[in-house]
Order: structure tokens, then sequence, then C-alpha cells
């Protein structure tokens, strides 16, 4: 019924302001635990009201005031001399064609304009960050004001703090209320607040790196990291000791630590998952299940079902590449969640399969490559990256990576293959010819995958050889080329290993080097990215366009 009364409601959309849109009237959410089913198909349920911030006159009966909704209610207006943009409801008597109400959300030019604390911002000013990104300016105030979304934007334009700061805005020992500098902690309080999951361990450790920074040595453990591979029994005394607001871990450590009583997480306000696409895999099925089912959900009141359960959490779903799964599964986890992309906040209910932000056609059964019909996406590369294919014989391979760093005087290079065995003899190969080479992947030990990641951090290793486990997430700036010794998959993953360099608008270069009879993959790749991807050559230590190609140049010459 009160979809019913919204999409009639559409009927009297107009120019809405900004913060109308973002002052949404919630509903509770009801589950029943029972059917340990927490998908609700909405696909096909039209815009609501409460999605627009509309209230409707119709609306007569009182929404149950949860903690939620006394959350949305309490909080903080954004400052007044804010920018506001104009929102376009398509005035129409069915579904709107174009939904887009947030046409272009302003480009912050500071981060005390997006509503966040002044201990938040000092501490932002104190580790350098003082100008947000676009997909923080648009993030950020959406977030404050409790929605639901679904971020997306190219790799390394900076989503993990896009999400980081609102969530610190509102709990642990920066947040809004506690600003005078106390410890944040309400004393009875033994659930996390916070839950962000990761597929990689190494992902995670950089989010939990990440929210350390901001929080400063004094407050560094108000979070926690629950990946697998490090011991879980000290992982549980931390639990126990610090009692951190936020957790963050990988699926199977975190589903493994809550099935044991350990983690409480039903109080729990904020459950993020990062590079979602990823996590919706059927390797992580059943415990993204657990995790999904526990998180900030709390047995109910409802008379009527005893067993139903309310989901007060706010769900967070984050990638540079959104497959029209994971605007299915936003849909059926959250409340009226909003695509946010860096300059643009659109409903997701606007969003169809033939939608512009996936890369990759595909059409396998695995939900993270069940893509839209896909228009190009260039949204998920750095514009500035430029890329090139090599033809190269098998066993010249390696040998034209190293003349490739050569050509490019690449000081930091991440070359990907494609299966685990081959990683030892390609840096085998490397090595002796005198350029220094570390594999990582899955198969070694936590300690082993750190100490190289340190390493090529520190540029002490030029060329990291390694598998997909790279692919997402890993933020090393200074990483200003990226060699695909194998084609990858798919666009999707071509999109997420060409993204570990050109990182938050530095320069950067992806070469990938494949046999004569691959070059149609490499032309397919270029149609689905929207992207050039001119052939090249090394000659005379030089990187030379071979193709034709109108936007793209000789380097080095
Ligand atoms: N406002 C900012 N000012 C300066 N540096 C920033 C800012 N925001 C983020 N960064 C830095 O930019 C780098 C990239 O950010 P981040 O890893 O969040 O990108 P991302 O969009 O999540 O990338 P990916 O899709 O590859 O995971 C990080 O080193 C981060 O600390």
């Amino acid at each position: 019924m009160p979809a019913l009364i919204s999409s009639r409601f559409l009927l009297f959309g107009g120019s809405l302001p900004f913060q109308k849109l973002t002052r949404v009237s919630r509903k509770t959410w009801f589950h029943s635990s029972v059917s340990a089913r927490h998908q609700v198909d909405r696909d096909s349920g039209p815009l609501t009201l409460a999605s627009l911030g509309i209230k409707s006159k119709l609306e007569t009966t009182e929404p149950r005031e949860t903690n939620r909704v006394k959350r949305l209610n309490s909080h903080t207006e954004v400052p007044k001399d804010r920018k506001t943009v104009r929102s376009n409801v398509v005035k129409s008597a069915g579904m709107p064609k174009k939904l887009e109400i947030e046409a272009a959300p302003f480009a912050a030019e500071s981060f005390s304009e997006l509503g966040l604390p002044p201990t938040l911002i000092e501490r932002l000013e104190n580790e350098g960050f003082t100008t947000p990104t676009d997909v923080q300016s648009a993030a950020i105030p959406v977030i404050l004001k409790s929605q639901d979304v679904v971020i997306q934007s190219y790799t390394g334009s900076g989503k993990t703090l896009a999400y980081l700061l609102p969530i610190l805005a509102e709990v642990g020992p920066l947040k809004k209320r506690n600003a005078s500098g106390g410890n944040g902690e309400s004393g009875k309080k033994t659930d996390v607040e916070a839950v962000i999951v990761a597929p990689s361990r190494e992902l995670g450790m950089q989010i939990v790196r990440e929210v350390e920074k901001i929080l400063g040595p004094t407050y560094k453990k108000a979070v926690q990291q629950l990946v697998g591979g490090a011991n879980r029994s000290r992982q549980e005394e931390a639990l126990k000791k610090n009692k951190p607001v936020i957790v963050v871990g990988t699926p199977g450590r975190i589903a493994e630590i809550s099935a044991s009583g350990k983690l409480h997480t039903h109080e729990c306000r904020y459950l993020v998952l990062d590079e979602v696409d990823e996590l919706l895999s059927f390797n992580f099925r059943e415990d993204m299940h657990r995790i999904l089912e526990h998180v900030g959900r709390r047995s109910g009141a409802d008379p009527k079902n005893p067993l139903a359960k309310r989901v007060e959490r706010q769900t967070i779903l984050v990638s540079a590449t959104v497959p029209f799964s994971v605007i299915r599964a936003a849909r059926s986890w959250g409340h009226d969640p909003l695509l946010v992309q860096a300059k643009k906040v659109v409903p997701l209910e606007s969003i169809s399969q033939a939608g512009p932000i996936s890369p990759s056609k595909t059409t396998t059964s695995s939900s993270s490559s069940s893509n839209l019909q896909g228009q190009p996406a260039v949204e998920s590369l750095p514009p500035a990256l430029k890329h090139f294919h090599c033809v190269t014989r098998l066993q010249h391979k390696v040998d034209t990576l190293r003349r490739c760093v050569h050509a490019l005087d690449a000081k930091s290079v991440i070359a990907f293959m494609n299966h685990t065995r081959q990683l030892k003899d390609a840096v085998y190969k490397l090595e002796a010819r005198g350029m220094k080479a570390a594999e990582l992947h899955g198969d070694l030990g936590k300690l082993a995958r750190s100490t190289t990641l340190t390493k090529f951090k520190r540029g002490e290793v030029r060329v990291l050889v390694t598998n997909e486990l790279s692919a997402r997430g890993l933020d090393v700036a200074e990483c200003d080329l990226v060699v695909n010794l194998d084609l990858p998959t798919d666009s999707t993953h071509y999109a997420h290993r060409a993204g570990r360099t050109g990182r938050l608008g530095r320069p950067g270069t992806v070469v990938s080097l494949c046999e004569e009879p691959e070059v149609f993959v490499v032309k397919k790749l270029q149609k689905q990215l929207g992207i050039p991807i001119p052939a090249c050559e090394f000659v005379e230590g030089k990187l030379t366009v071979t193709e034709e190609e109108k936007t793209a140049k000789p380097l080095n010459s």
C-alpha cells in the first residue's frame, strides 16, 4: 500500500532540494528469521516517497520509531551555506522514465562543507587530507543522512574514505556527539557499531590502516582487524579487551567469530561490503549469508510475528564495478538505496538492466560477472590511464615485460598472471636479468604476503608478480605501470587490475601482452571498456605505438 501511495505521489514530484531528498522517512523493515531469507524481491517495486524524501499527506500512520528512525530525525543538519543542487523528478503517471533526482552533487572544497564534526576534520588535516574527492563529496552527506547506498566510482578515487568518514562521524571517539574528545564508549556497550567486510586479507588490513590513520595513535584500538590467516584467539581476546566500535575483516573470519558468539553485531549500525561484486561470488556465499543475517538485525517486537527481526543497520555497498547483481542485492538488503557516483546520486530503482554502470557483458552464473547488458564503463577506470597492448610470443613475454619496464622507466610495477604456479618462474627470469622482483599470491603465508607487500611499497621490489589476489583494492600510490602478462578473463578483471596504477589522478600506464591469436580479446576489451588499447612495440628502449590510433601517442618520444 505505501508503495502504491508513493508512486501516485510522484505525480506531484517537482524540483526537490537536496536536503529534502536526504531527509528520509523510513519504515522498519521486517524479515522472518524463520525463513532465513533476507532476499525480498523488490526489483520491480516503484520508487517510494521515502527515497525521495517526500512526506506524503496520505501517510497517516506513523512508522514505528526504531532507533534508526530516531537517528535519522536527530541528525545534525548540513550547514546552511552548503551549496544545494536541483533535483529533477520527471512528472509522470507511472514510473518516470528518468528518475535522476540528483543531477550533480557539488564538488566540495573542504571536508567541513560536508557536515563532518570538527574533531574528525582536525584529524584529517593532521594526516594531510584537506580536499574531498568527487565521490567523497557526493557520498558523505548522503551516508550521514542514514541512507543505504551503493558507491560506484573508478579505482583509486577515494571510495574508502567516502564511507569511512561518515561512519567515524557517528561512531567511535571522533563522533559528533562526543566532540569534546572522550573515548566514545558508552560503558555498557558490547556490540560493535560498524562491520566492514573485504574479500582479501590485504584489502582488509589496508582498510584497518586507513581507519587507524584517521583515529590517530590515541584511539587506534577503536578498530579491530578480523582477517583470515591471523591468530583467531588473539583477535577474540582483542575484541573482549578493547571493545572496538569498528571491525574490518574477511567474510570467513567474521562469520566464524560471529558464530562462536564472540562478536556481537546485532546492535551494529553500519554494514559495509567493500568490493561488493567480489563478495557476492559463490566462494563467499555462506559466510556472507551469516553476516547479512546477523549484522544489525534485532529481534523485533512485532506481536503478529514474534520471530521477526528488524534490520536497523545502514548498508553500504562499494565497488568500481557494479554489475546488476549488486543492484539487485542492494534493493533486497537496503531500504530505498541510492546509487552514489562521483557526479550523481540516483535511486537504485531507476537503474535498469541496460544501465551504464558495469564494464562487462558476461552472462555467466557467477554473480560477480552476471552483468548489465553493457554500455562502456569508462567510469571504472581512472581517466588519465594510458592503455596499450603488445603482441609477443609466449616464451618472450617476461623479456617483453622487462623491456617495457625499461622503456617506460617504471619504478613500481605490478605484473598479473592467471596461474599461481607460473609466478615463480617469471620472478626467477626477471631476477636473472637483474630486475628486483617478488611473487605475491594466496598460497603464501600471511607473514610472507605482508613482507612482500611492504618491500614493494618501500620500493625494495620493482616488479610484483601476482595473480587476481592483488587486483582489488590494493593501494600503492607509487605504482606507475601495470602489465598483464596474461590477459584478464573479462573487462571487470581488466578494470580492477588496471586500477592498481594511476591512483588518485596520478599518471599510469597499462600494457597487456598477448599472442597474435589473442588480439581479438583485446579488441573486445577495448570495445566493452570504451577505451583505446592500441598496439605498441618496445624498440631501442622506447615504447612505440604501431597501430593507428588518434587518441594514443608514443610515450618517451
Ligand atoms: N581526499 C583525499 N585527499 C588525498 N588523498 C586521498 C583522499 N581520499 C583518498 N585518498 C587517498 O587516495 C588513495 C586511493 O583511495 P582508495 O583506496 O580509497 O581508492 P578506491 O576508490 O577505494 O580504489 P579501489 O577501487 O581500487 O579500491 C588512498 O591512498 C587514499 O588514502
